[in-house]
């Protein structure tokens, strides 16, 4: 509901440092501050004891997880770091069952729980496999055989159930992301999906990625609509789309940005690259049999997508190529100097 009060968004803004983050950012940040909260307190309490050893290895754990949040936190790069946290967080359990014995086997299980938390189900059960393997060479002997064949099949056990969830919820939510990120019509991205890569465009660090938008906008459409139906006027956007991915790289991207207007994000194009691409499928429309007896044309603005501009400015820069290309007759290519 919009009016009174603070959106959601906006109330976890101070979260997300002002920019829009991944959710496995988030995720990872959070474990990492948990596990601080949960090890810091006995961290300090060995420190007190005197347990140096053991105390070195919480503290050691503690200024991990430090450094992670931190480089997370500033430069949303989280892969890597996930699969350091995971390895760290398994070599401090081993660690912590090795100097403090058995007693603290019970931490096996959060510990490579969260693995699945925050890596891919294939690598958080390698590791979790190493670490398993690690404890049983270490315990061996220190107990029953009973009781350490309980442990290897309630780990066993975990892991599986963990993997199974972990890798189905993964499944599900990468075909929830890209079925709200489909224009139903036509099989390119939608509005959402365009959105979302210019973000990403506006993030991206390296000066070298380069990129163009291009938005077309098919000419006199309502006349398709009104002389041929409304069934027509699908298929003809249906077969535009096919024709923009034939004539455009697998690193170009097409959206759907309205009802008869797509856009491009042409990556790796500068302006003059852009354009010819744009010159291309100007003419390639021109010539197509979208409709068969009626000519379909369609006109394209052009514009650069200069890292010192925003996503809006960018694509008010193309809308406004565009409606240049109308204003001068349509069936034209403007450029944005
Ligand atoms: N068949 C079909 N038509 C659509 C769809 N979405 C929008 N339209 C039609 O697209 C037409 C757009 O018309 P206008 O905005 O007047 O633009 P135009 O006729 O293309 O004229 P110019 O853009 O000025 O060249 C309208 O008739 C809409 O009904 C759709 O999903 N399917």
């Amino acid at each position: 509901m919009e009016g009174g009060g603070k959106s959601g968004a906006g109330r976890w803004r101070w979260l997300s440092g002002g920019r829009q983050r991944q959710q496995e950012e988030v995720i990872l940040m959070l474990l990492c501050g948990l596990t601080i909260m949960s090890i810091l307190p006995f961290g300090i309490y060995r420190l007190l004891q005197g347990s140096w050893s053991t105390a070195a290895v919480d503290m050691a754990l503690v200024a991990s997880m430090s450094v992670v949040i931190v480089h997370v936190w500033r430069t949303g790069r989280h892969q890597l770091a996930g699969l350091v946290v995971t390895i760290v967080y398994s070599a401090g359990m081993v660690a912590v069952v090795y100097l403090r014995g058995v007693s603290l086997v019970y931490w096996v299980y959060p510990t490579m729980i969260a693995a699945y938390f925050v890596v891919r189900p294939i690598h958080a059960v390698a590791i979790n496999g190493v670490g398993l393997v690690l404890l049983v060479v270490m315990l061996f002997g220190q107990m029953t055989l009973v009781n350490l064949s309980t442990i290897i099949v309630t780990v066993g056990l975990v892991n599986l159930f963990a993997y199974v969830f972990a890798y189905r919820t993964g499944l599900t939510t990468q075909r929830l992301h890209t079925a709200v990120e489909l224009d139903f019509l036509t099989g390119v991205g939608n509005r959402r999906a365009l959105d979302r890569k210019l973000l990403e465009h506006a993030q991206e660090r390296r000066p070298q990625l380069e990129a163009s938008l291009l938005l077309l906008d098919l000419d006199h459409f309502k006349q398709v609509n009104d002389q041929h139906g409304h069934a027509a006027g699908d298929k003809v956007l249906k077969q535009l789309a096919e024709l923009m991915r034939a004539h455009t790289r697998s690193s170009d991207r097409i959206f759907r940005y309205g009802g008869e207007e797509f856009a491009i994000i042409a990556s790796g194009a500068g302006l003059s690259a852009a354009a010819h691409l744009a010159e291309g499928l100007r003419a390639a429309v021109a010539s197509a049999t979208l409709l068969e007896g009626h000519s379909i044309t369609t006109s394209v603005g052009v514009a650069y997508m200069d890292k010192r501009q925003t996503p809006a400015e960018w694509l008010a820069s193309a809308d406004k190529m565009l409606y240049a290309a109308k204003q001068g007759g349509r069936n034209e290519v403007r450029v944005a100097s």
